[in-house]
């Protein structure tokens, strides 16, 4: 898959751009808050239906204004092209159309065009909470696997809907009964994303140690799966999962009725990192850190590629202030050797076969100077 061009309107601090990557690398410079994180986020929009930065569709609305919106054309390893506009006004919410078909569920245009993202920000997989490990996870297997996604979605419906009974006042009766329901149900979705990502981080594990054998002290690498409803157990059938989830529901549910929340299940769910057998992130260095983190994102990169019928789009901001030059060249060469890659820096970037875009130059030539 490949940007050919992208249009953004009252976006952050975007009135209006015009830009049109090129087929390999393309290095958007600027000076700091000018505006290059944004044109990323804008095409992360059109791919996956939301930003990568975490905030919300009215953060990105350019201050004082009544819309947003974001054209962009894909063209895709096959032929053909993808045309992706998002709409957004406060009163209408959010609105994303696909070759001038609007989209009734975004989770429809998941995976159609894959994406990798590197930002500083992404550290967090490595040092933050489980949530943060939890979402690269379910980012890069909701990207090829449809069913996941809806697993995935109706879990979190029951989920609420199950917190909401153990928060309730209703009569204890009434709630032991519903009880039942819910955590039937609860147990069938957490069996289908359990074993998906039991099935991905065994494959990605295995990736990944492969994709680090570039590095010059051979380290090896591990990733491991922690389902908070399993203990020591492996390789289970589907049914014998659904029992065994089942019956720690069931030894759970006093302290859930005591606790009002559900107290295990895939949203607590969590991964283990190693570096050369130590968990990562106790023991390793920063710079080991964001190695690891290289290679996680040079995995998922592999991983998507070859899950889905399209090259993945890739997307670095910052990487040249976050990693050494070495690692830095050497991500830099591998991706843009198998597909698109878009990268920001604040000065311009040497290197080969690299298409540029000054956003200073771009202000001053289309007169609107900061
Ligand atoms: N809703 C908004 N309306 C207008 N401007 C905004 C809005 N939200 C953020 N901004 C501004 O947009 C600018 C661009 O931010 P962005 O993160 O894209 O810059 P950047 O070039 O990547 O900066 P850096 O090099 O420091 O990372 C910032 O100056 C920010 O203050």
């Amino acid at each position: 898959m490949r940007l050919k061009s992208i249009s953004i309107e009252n976006f952050r601090n975007h009135r209006h751009l015009e830009f049109e990557p090129g087929q390999r690398i393309t290095n958007i410079y600027g000076c700091n808050g000018s505006g290059k994180t944004t044109i990323l986020e804008a095409i992360h929009y059109c791919a996956l239906t939301r930003g990568f930065s975490g905030n919300s569709e009215r953060d990105c609305l350019m201050f004082g204004e009544e819309m947003f919106a974001i054209r962009s054309s894909f063209e895709s390893d096959h032929g053909g092209e993808i045309k992706v506009v998002v709409v957004f006004t406060p009163h209408k919410e959010k609105r994303i159309l696909v070759n001038d078909q609007e989209l009734q569920t975004f989770s429809s245009h998941i995976g159609l065009i894959p994406c990798v993202t590197f930002t500083p920000r992404e550290l967090v997989i490595i040092t933050g909470g489980p949530a943060e490990r939890r979402r690269f996870m379910d980012t890069a297997i909701c990207q090829h696997d449809r069913k996941y996604l809806s697993d995935l979605m109706q879990y979190r419906r029951v989920l609420q809907q199950r917190n909401a009974l153990l928060a309730s006042h209703d009569d204890p009766v009434k709630i032991e009964i519903a009880l039942e329901v819910l955590t039937e149900q609860l147990a069938i979705h957490a069996v289908e994303i359990v074993m998906a990502r039991e099935r991905f981080i065994s494959n990605f594990s295995v990736m990944l140690d492969e994709v680090y054998r570039w590095h010059p002290e051979g380290v090896q690498s591990e990733i491991v799966y922690q389902s908070s409803l399993l203990q020591a157990e492996k390789q289970l059938s589907k049914e014998r999962m659904q029992m065994l989830f089942s019956a720690r529901y069931r030894d759970m549910k006093k302290q859930e009725l005591l606790r009002r929340q559900t107290l295990a299940g895939p949203h607590r769910d969590d991964l283990q990192l190693f570096l050369n057998g130590r968990e990562i992130r106790k023991y390793a260095s920063q710079g080991q850190q964001r190695a690891f983190l290289v290679a996680m994102k040079m995995t998922m990169h592999a991983y998507l590629h070859e899950h889905s019928e399209e090259m993945p789009v890739t997307l670095l901001d910052d990487l040249f202030s976050e990693l050494d030059a070495k690692v830095s060249s050497f991500m830099l060469e591998t991706l843009s050797s198998k597909g698109q890659v878009i990268i920001t820096s604040t000065d311009k970037k040497n290197g080969k076969d690299i298409t540029f875009f000054s956003i200073d130059e771009y202000r001053k030539t289309s007169g609107q100077v900061r």
